[in-house]
């Protein structure tokens, strides 16, 4: 076989296809060179099997090189929102509002709101190609149906909760502040008949799966924000949306580092009358540390992260994660000990609450957690003469193994086995095709491995 034919057969059993011609695509690339972007040239848009959609380099990519740069304003962040007059002036006329919802939702859901707005004035607004190259759902358990939802995993389940607390939350503000603002202008008129929970839905996850983490406070003067939109967050507001370097996917094994470039002497601006011609010579860019081989998938690291994480917040899994872990909550712990005649007197719980060994109770590959093995051995020898429990903890290596431990939690384990794999029946017959189940059995059945590993030491 020829050098061209080993090439072409090398390309061709690779588990890919280029998307660059899509017409999204395409007028999403001339979109970022009008905008200024610079991305590295090697970098090509394509589906991979395993992963969706992501970034491809057809040539070798070294540790140290850029891989994107973007001007500060082609990306949606703090500024973007503060320039936007039409946007503002539902907050600025409307005082009762801002301090009815003062410091009550984050800056994601501010982002998601701003989103929302952005979506609905269609081709009127710059962003438009932009948020057209965006998926249109998102494979997060979130939107998974409510009878398929409480077969979930209870820690899943938990979590799903939690985000519906806040996105209910925090759209029931937006819905409100709309209504009761004074403002006449037609793109407010437009988000105020139009806004809805699914809409919001959407930009809360484009938020919670594409946002990078990105610090503006050396450009950007926030210390006047009462009276201003940014008197409702109640946290930081450093992250932001990069068009092309969200269509990175990560790997845990990738490393990489970002950096925001500011003229010397640039001042601190002021964000009342904000403007975005401010920061025209401000950019923002991010480097690899990996060596990448031609025609292969081009990864960033999103932050180390176990299953339960990235398929709630991100929507995907990773096989054998070693990062995954079995939760259980004190209260659960104590129950059923004291159930097994394990009761634990008043000076234990304090000695467990001051030592702060009531979180962080799990089971991983390793075995026990620091936490939970210091306070089973609270349960076990607090009362114990011959033994210094503060000792004994503190000189334990991670992962301990004892025996007595181990067996004293062994029914309440496998009680939880039996849940988690009765959950996985009644999930797989659920199954038709779909990626959310998938990925909350994959986790499921990773639990599953890391209980019975335990229970068979
Ligand atoms: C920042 S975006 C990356 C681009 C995205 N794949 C797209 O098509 O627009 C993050 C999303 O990509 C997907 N993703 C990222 N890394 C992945 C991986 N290792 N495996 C599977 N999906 C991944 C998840 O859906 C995640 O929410």
């Amino acid at each position: 076989m020829g050098r061209t034919q080993r090439k072409r057969k090398r390309i061709k059993s690779r588990s890919f296809h280029k998307c660059d011609g899509e017409t999204k695509l395409i007028q999403l690339n001339s979109w970022l060179s009008k905008e200024g972007v610079r991305r590295n040239h090697k970098l090509i848009l394509a589906v991979f099997d395993d992963t969706g959609r992501g970034v491809l380099t057809n040539k070798k990519i070294s540790a140290g090189e850029e891989l994107i740069t973007l001007p500060i304003n082609s990306t949606i962040n703090v500024i973007t929102i503060l320039s936007d007059i039409p946007f503002r002036s539902i907050f600025s006329r409307n005082n009762e509002c801002l301090l009815k919802f003062k410091a009550s939702v984050s800056f994601q859901s501010l982002l998601a709101f701003y989103l929302s707005y952005l979506k609905l004035r269609g081709a009127r607004t710059k962003w438009f190609i932009y948020l057209n190259s965006l998926p249109e759902e998102y494979t997060v358990p979130y939107f998974l149906h409510k009878d398929i939802q409480n077969n979930l995993d209870a820690d899943i389940f938990s979590i799903i909760s939690k985000q519906k607390v806040i996105i209910q939350n925090s759209y029931y503000i937006f819905e409100n502040i709309l209504r009761t603002c004074v403002c006449d202008d037609n793109f407010i008129q437009l988000l105020r008949r139009n806004f809805n929970l699914k809409l919001y839905e959407w930009a809360y996850f484009t938020v919670n799966t594409r946002c990078v983490y990105m610090d503006l406070t050396n450009v950007l003067d926030l210390k006047n924000i009462q009276c201003t939109l940014l008197s409702l967050v109640n946290d930081n507001t450093k992250i932001s949306l990069c068009p092309y370097l969200d269509m990175i996917n990560h790997s845990p094994n990738s490393r990489n580092e970002t950096k925001l470039m500011i003229p010397k002497d640039f001042p601190s601006v002021d964000i009342i009358n904000l403007h975005q011609e401010f920061f025209s010579d401000v950019w923002f860019s991010i480097y690899t540390k990996n060596n990448f081989d031609p025609f292969t998938q081009v990864f960033i690291c999103y932050g180390d992260s176990h299953n339960l994480k990235l398929i709630t917040e991100y929507g995907f899994f990773l096989p054998n994660n070693e990062l995954d872990c079995v939760l259980f909550s004190y209260e659960n712990i104590i129950n059923f000990l004291s159930l097994n005649s394990f009761k634990l007197s008043q000076d234990q719980s304090s000695f467990v609450d001051s030592h702060g060994l009531n979180k962080d109770l799990y089971i991983d590959f390793r075995g026990l957690s620091f936490n939970l093995y210091g306070l089973l051995m609270v349960v076990k020898y607090y009362y114990d003469d011959t033994i210094d429990v503060s000792r004994l903890i503190y000189s334990a290596a991670v992962g301990s193994y004892n025996k007595d431990l181990n067996d004293m939690i062994k029914p309440m384990i496998k009680n939880k086995l039996d849940e988690i794999k009765k959950s996985i029946k009644t999930l797989i017959n659920y199954q038709n095709k779909c990626v959310i189940i998938d990925n909350c059995v994959g986790l499921m059945s990773q639990y599953v491995n890391i209980l019975e590993k335990f229970i068979k030491c």
